[in-house]
Formats: C-alpha cells, sequence, structure tokens
C-alpha cells in the first residue's frame, strides 16, 4: 500500500531523517514512537505527501507520489490520503455531516453520494443522532470520531494519524483506539500512526521507533 524508500529531510544543518524505509501492507496498522523531537511529525508530513523531503521515493497504491506535481500530488492527496490529526480541526460554522463531506466536496464528488456515504460513517461510528450538530455541541471523544469519518470520506489507500488520542480523556482514548482497529477489520484499513500513547503502539501490528533520524 506504501513504500517509502530512503528518505532524507534536514531543516538547515539539522539532519532530521537520515535515510527512513518503511513498507505498510493493506489492512496494517503501524506505530511510531520517539521522544519529542525525533522527527516523528517531519515524517508523518513527508509521507502524507503534505511536504517534500530532500531525497527518496515514495509509492503509495503504486503510484510515485514525488514525481507529481503540485496540483496532480493535491488532487491524489484528497482522493487517497485520510488524515486524523490530534487537535480535530472541524470547521465550527458546519454541521458534523457537512465536516465529515468536505474532502467529497473538495474532490468534486457527487454530492448525494457523498453524503450517503458520510451518513453511513456517521451511523458507523455511532454518532447518526449528531449528523446536524455543530463541533461545539459535541464531546471531545464525539468530535475526533467525526474528524477520523472525514479521514474516510473518500476511501482512502491509507490513514496518517499524528497523536490521534492526544487530547483525549482515557476513556475517550481507548474508544478511539478500539475504533480504528474495527476499520481495519472491517474496511481493511490501513494505518500509520505517530502516539506518544504506549498502549496504542502495542496494539498496532508493528510498532516502530524513530531513533536518530531513521526507524527501528
Ligand atoms: N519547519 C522547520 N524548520 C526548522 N526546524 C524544524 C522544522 N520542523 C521541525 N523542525 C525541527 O526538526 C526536529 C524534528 O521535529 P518533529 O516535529 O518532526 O519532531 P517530533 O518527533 O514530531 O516531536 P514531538 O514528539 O515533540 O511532536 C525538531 O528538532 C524540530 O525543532
Amino acid at each position: 500500500m506504501l513504500q517509502a524508500t530512503n528518505i532524507r529531510k534536514s531543516y538547515g544543518d539539522l539532519a532530521v531523517l537520515r535515510g527512513v524505509d518503511l513498507s505498510v501492507q493493506s489492512a496494517e496498522v503501524v506505530s511510531i514512537v520517539g521522544k519529542s523531537g525525533a522527527g516523528k511529525s517531519t515524517l508523518l508530513h513527508i509521507l502524507g505527501t503534505l511536504d517534500r523531503p530532500d531525497a527518496g521515493r515514495l509509492t503509495i497504491g503504486g503510484e510515485d507520489v514525488f514525481e507529481m506535481g503540485n496540483k496532480r500530488l493535491a488532487a491524489f492527496r484528497n482522493e487517497r490520503i485520510g488524515f486524523v490529526f490530534q487537535f480535530h480541526h472541524l470547521l465550527p460554522e458546519f454541521t458534523a455531516l457537512e465536516n465529515v463531506c468536505i474532502p467529497g466536496y473538495i474532490g468534486k464528488r457527487d454530492q448525494q453520494a457523498t453524503e450517503r456515504r458520510g451518513m453511513e460513517l456517521l451511523q458507523y461510528l455511532g454518532l447518526a443522532n449528531r449528523a446536524s450538530h455543530k463541533p461545539g455541541q459535541m464531546s471531545g471523544g464525539e468530535q475526533q470520531r467525526v474528524a477520523v469519518a472525514r479521514a474516510l470520506i473518500n476511501e482512502p489507500a491509507i490513514v496518517f494519524a499524528d497523536e490521534p488520542s492526544g487530547n483525549l480523556d482515557s476513556a475517550s482514548s481507548q474508544e478511539l483506539h478500539d475504533l480504528l482497529f474495527r476499520l481495519r477489520a472491517d474496511f481493511s484499513q490501513s494505518f500509520i500512526i505517530v502516539t506518544h500513547n504506549e498502549e496504542l503502539a502495542e496494539m498496532s501490528d508493528r510498532r516502530l521507533e524513530m531513533c536518530d533520524g531513521i526507524l527501528v
């Protein structure tokens, strides 16, 4: 599903990524841990095509992403990649359903089909009765599940999550972690998750550690 080879990135004299290799299969959940400043977010942004490396190759679903121009890459990102961040970044003036559907609207997908899938996802996540609520009317755990539905609306090849439970209490964290594994089981969804949560890292198929600019 994803193959990264010899990914390198420096900021000035600071070599943050020194040749990262990673391959992720369909329906695989991979966690990346490591101390603060180790380069985890830098790597996740590059694998998620939000940033370009200084060197290295990345294929997602067989497509060589850094060979694409910016416009094509933006369309590819919209269609094939989902993101879940620590802070859900929902738009406060839109309902839960509208927030979930935004990547579908941006990708100019059929509006009715997008909204039908959005409702199905909210139902799957136990949020059907929150569809017309705005983020401010929902709990932190509910908002983060809406963000997960938004990540899934375009049926991405892979979902990247940066500290997805970092801002949740322990019960909501547990619920979110269970949800990720349910999505893997039911939809063969692949995830790459940066986390400081050891419980989540231990549940994953592989727990990798960023250390001296490489993954071990
Ligand atoms: N745009 C940038 N310009 C310069 N230096 C940067 C930039 N982004 C990150 N860095 C530096 O690169 C290193 C890796 O940062 P990164 O955010 O990837 O670490 P991290 O492992 O995700 O840390 P944390 O666990 O604290 O989120 C840090 O030393 C950081 O200060």
